[in-house]
């Protein structure tokens, strides 16, 4: 199993590329399931992740091949790749390949609207809550689906088509927004989904859509309308930049001083998380078609931040800011509204010397002047990403186990921050 080594103590200095957004990347390549023509996608980002998602489009017939040369012209990571989903083979996603990843239950959203019918595993994914699918089950059953659960499968049926309906969430999801959006297109009739996601990554998906042919508005506000087609066509598709990918840059960048440029990312897509970094000390600005960000000596002042759905203070930052908030010269408190278990990075931290209580939904971290480097172990992507930020400054070596965390996520981190000045490299077994 691979590990990450790091020596602490250098500042980052240079160009990160930031890739295209895993959490967009993986409802956009679902989407392909809709149409028996092709969807190209380009800035896909090579992550485990992707990997498992191709796996398990493939298994219900999609067929993948990538023409987008690696090492491209526009960024040394993008890569092009295209999804044709002639025929669906298969409309069962199994326990083997769902259980891996939260977002492969998706499928069920395209399956059941293109094929009537869908058998989908109950999911995985990071071990960060319990983490229902109550909502997708009501949302689907809103526009005429039948659903009911069986041996740890969730089976959907709409022999006559789905039709369109109002469904109003009675709590933010994203996932169940993606899938409301995707399985609405094909129904008959207009479909409102209200207090709905308001995630970028939703936006990126309601534009692929609708480049594909779907009729949609509102994406990016609560309320979303969908006037259902018959069919969708291909499309070509850019994926955006990672914002959770940018922000953990720019946190490393708050954490170890120096100065790096965050190559094709928008400020537009973080506000309320560069905000928070800014108030710590640091100087972020827009420069060309990225962010830089700078931190040249001074403390690191304390900034207490709270997580809420999109435009608020992202959950998936929320672990990396924690890594942060460990050298502040003070006392922040971080408190986790989305999932209830998200703070298993809490006691990997205190192995490195941070001081932190935990009260309910809030953490108390208490600033230090010095971390020091131990053996960490990474429970899930961004708690892994945040050792990787905490090691960073640490004195001393930290070697952070169970990097397939990492991998689900972090597309090439090792070499993106080798580049910038730091000691970090892959061990493998
Ligand atoms: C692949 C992907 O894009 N993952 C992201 C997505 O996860 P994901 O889509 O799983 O997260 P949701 O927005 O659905 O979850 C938000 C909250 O709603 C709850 N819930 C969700 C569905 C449901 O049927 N019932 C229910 O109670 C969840 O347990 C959680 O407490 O959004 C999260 C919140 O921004 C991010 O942390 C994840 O990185
Ligand atoms: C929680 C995450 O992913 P997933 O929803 O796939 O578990 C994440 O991207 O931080």
């Amino acid at each position: 199993m691979d590990r990450i080594r790091i020596v602490g103590g250098n500042p980052l200095n240079g160009v990160i590329p930031i890739s295209g957004a895993k959490n967009a990347a993986l409802p956009l390549m679902i989407a392909s399931l809709l149409t028996d023509d092709t969807l190209t996608l380009e800035n896909l980002p090579h992550l485990a992740d992707v990997e498992q998602l191709q796996r398990i489009l493939g298994n219900h017939g999609v067929d993948i091949s990538v023409t987008g040369r690696r090492e491209g012209q526009d960024s040394a990571y993008s890569r092009t790749v295209h999804f044709t989903a002639r025929t669906i083979v298969d409309t069962t996603a199994p326990y083997e390949l769902v259980s891996k990843m939260r977002a492969s239950f998706w499928v069920i959203g395209p399956l059941l609207a293109r094929m009537g019918e869908a058998k989908v595993s109950l999911p995985g994914g990071c071990a960060i809550g319990t983490r229902p699918v109550d909502l997708f089950i009501d949302g689907l059953e809103h526009l005429g689906a039948e659903i009911s659960i069986e041996n740890g499968y969730v089976l959907a049926k709409a022999p006559n088509g789905l039709t369109g309906g109002r469904y109003v969430f009675p709590k933010v999801s994203v996932g169940a927004t993606h899938v409301m959006l995707m399985a609405a297109t094909l129904a008959k009739g207009e479909t409102v989904i209200e207090n709905a996601a308001r995630e970028p990554e939703v936006v990126d998906l309601a534009k692929c859509l609708t480049a594909m042919g779907a009729k949609i508005s509102g994406a990016g506000t609560s309320t979303i309308t969908i006037e259902g087609v018959s069919s969708l066509s291909g499309a070509r598709h850019r994926v955006l930049p990672d914002r959770i990918e940018t922000g953990t840059y720019a946190m490393a960048v708050a954490m170890t001083g120096g100065d790096v440029l965050l190559e094709n990312s928008s400020e537009a897509l973080l506000e309320s998380a560069l905000l928070a970094i800014r108030r710590t000390g640091v100087e972020i600005t827009p420069e060309g078609t990225g962010i830089r960000v700078r931190r040249n000596g001074g403390d690191i002042l304390p900034v207490d931040v709270t997580t809420d759905p999109f435009p608020g203070f992202p959950t998936d930052l929320q672990a990396q800011f924690m890594g942060l908030m460990t050298r502040a010269n003070g006392v922040s408190h971080i408190t986790e509204t989305i999932f209830e278990n998200r703070f298993m990075h809490v006691q990997e931290l205190a192995r490195l010397g941070a001081r932190i209580s935990l009260s309910g939904q809030t953490a108390t971290v208490t600033g230090v002047p010095v971390l020091r480097g131990a053996p960490v172990m990474a429970t899930d992507l961004r708690a892994s990403v945040s050792l990787v930020i905490a090691g960073l400054a640490a004195e001393g070596e930290t070697v952070v186990n169970r990097v397939y965390h990492l991998d689900r996520g972090f597309e090439r981190l090792e070499e993106k921050l080798t580049r910038c000045g730091a000691v970090v490299e892959r061990i493998s077994d």
